[in-house]
């Protein structure tokens, strides 16, 4: 007999020496038949129970794999790319996701809501919040504090919903500094350079002076791709294609067998 054919019966644990109505053991020992093989027989019920039987133990109905960890997904990006888009249309169609709610010492603007967009702090309480290590990642934009508060993050960890940050590309890099391989690092990109200047001027928010410099930050930008664990395009009226992709890659990152396990 072929060397093959041994290492397949030890690879698939074939019975050996087994005639029907014998008592006997599995190649490996492990399990002792307790009783007789069931007969071959067109009952799949019977059979079911005389291979429970033969073995002596019920068969499990516990799930085989572990359930999977609550990821931590960075979604981060050149200004105007859509990332605000996506992650909105992404709450609408999954559920299980907690956007985190960033903190910030930038006044209220009407229309805001505390809590919803932002939680308005002063520039002390922020201090303090940074002084506690209440922060995850922080910085100082334009002259106000943003910051992640952690605990917003360990609550919903533990009611497993999965977690969804939005930062900038150098935010992006101090949470990679902080939380290396982690959590999952998505870069959101337009078709093209054209597409992003077109949909940033569309969007009627920035000055020509202001729109110069998000060009040409978006430029440098570009070359931090490759530290992302994942590009998603999202390109012009194709919202959805985009947000199908990153519910993907959570999906893939679920059937992980070896999953990511964010300590926080
Ligand atoms: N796939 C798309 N097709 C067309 N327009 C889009 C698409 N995605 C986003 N937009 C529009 O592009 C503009 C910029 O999107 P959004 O504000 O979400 O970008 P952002 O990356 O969050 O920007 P910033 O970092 O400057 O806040 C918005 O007007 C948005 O509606």
């Amino acid at each position: 007999m072929s060397p093959w054919f041994f290492a397949c019966n030890r690879r698939f644990g074939v019975l050996r020496g087994v005639g029907f109505g014998s008592a006997a053991r599995t190649d490996d020992g492990r399990r002792p038949l307790v009783a007789p093989l069931p007969p071959p027989t067109s009952d799949k019920a019977e059979m079911y129970k005389g291979l429970e039987a033969a073995l002596g133990t019920p068969f499990s109905s516990d799930p085989l794999s572990p359930p999977p960890n609550p990821i931590v997904l960075v979604i981060s990006g050149p200004s105007g790319v859509g990332k605000d888009a996506v992650i909105k249309r992404l709450l609408e169609v999954r559920e299980g996701i907690h956007f985190v709610v960033t903190a910030t010492s930038r006044p209220q603007r009407p229309g805001e809501i505390d809590g919803k967009d932002y939680y308005f702090v002063t520039k002390e309480e922020f201090l303090k919040m940074v002084e506690r290590s209440e922060l995850l990642e922080y910085a100082l934009v334009y002259g106000d504090y943003k910051g992640i508060p952690k605990q917003q993050i360990r609550d919903y960890m533990a009611k497993d919903f999965d977690i969804v940050l939005r930062v900038d590309i150098q935010g992006a890099a101090t949470l990679r500094s902080i939380l290396g391989d982690s959590a999952v690092f998505i870069f959101l990109v337009a078709e093209s350079e054209a597409a992003l200047v077109k949909r940033l001027v569309a969007r009627n928010t920035e000055t020509p002076e202001m729109l110069l410099v998000r060009i040409a930050t978006a430029k440098e930008e570009f070359k931090h791709m490759r530290k992302f664990d994942y590009v998603v395009v999202n390109a012009e009226g194709k919202l959805d294609n985009a947000v199908k992709l990153v519910e993907s890659i959570i999906d893939a990152e679920k059937a992980r067998v070896w999953q990511r396990k964010v300590q926080i």
